[in-house]
């Protein structure tokens, strides 16, 4: 299981969680990533922790005035990058853009989407992996894989009927270890989350508690 906490805009110290991070992944073996803001990439990556970027956009170099280049995001030490998260939507053609962008630069693709009808359209474009977040349940207390389980079933089986090799993530309300547990039962293989470790008073302790079942 892959446990990618995308802080996104929240105010926690995005050093105190990618080194949480990288600890407790080490001590438990499982993989976790840390996706921190743009600007905060750099200083992610250089704890060691696997850093994912929030977005990329489909642009190369060029007259793009405030771009998010996947170069600049490899550069800085960005392994993996979401696209078209629920708080960052894409057009189609933009999210085609942004995956090829983002192979080019050798960042790891995660395509995110609201249902499984969009996982579908998004594992036709070739991701690493999709991930379906249930927009109304993102940053509740309420898991997906507790609220609405047949769209965790359903889009991982969109996924594979397009393309079995493209892995399916859930996200949207998780925040302890039997949501993670819950989650992987439904068939998904990585774990989108945020506000369980990014507003926890303890992040490190909320990260042992997701990886604790594992
Ligand atoms: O990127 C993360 C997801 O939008 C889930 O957010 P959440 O864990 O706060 O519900």
């Amino acid at each position: 299981m892959f446990i990618l906490v995308n802080l996104k805009a929240y105010p926690c110290d995005p050093i105190e969680v990618a080194t949480a991070a990288r600890e407790v992944s080490e001590e438990s073996g499982v993989r976790i990533a840390v996706s921190p803001q743009a600007a905060d990439i750099a200083r992610v990556a250089e704890t060691g922790v696997e850093t994912w970027a929030q977005h990329v956009d489909p642009n190369g170099h060029g007259s793009h005035t405030g771009s998010t280049l996947a170069e600049a995001a490899a550069e800085a030490g960005a392994e993996g990058t979401l696209i078209n998260h629920s708080e960052k939507r894409l057009k189609l053609a933009d999210i085609d853009g942004s995956v090829r962008a983002a192979e080019r630069a050798g960042l790891e693709t995660c395509v995110c989407a609201n249902n499984p009808a969009q996982i579908g359209a998004a594992a036709a474009l070739g991701p690493d992996s999709v991930a379906v977040e249930p927009p109304e349940l993102i940053g509740g207390d309420v898991s997906v894989a507790t609220a609405d389980p047949d769209i965790v079933e359903d889009a991982v089986e969109a996924a594979a009927s397009v393309d079995e090799d493209v892995e399916v993530f859930c996200g949207a309300g998780i925040s302890s270890g039997d949501d993670v547990e819950a989650a992987g039962d439904l068939g998904a293989t990585g774990i989108l989350l945020a506000s369980g470790v990014a507003k926890a008073d303890d992040p490190r302790a909320a990260l042992e508690d997701l990886v604790e079942p594992l």
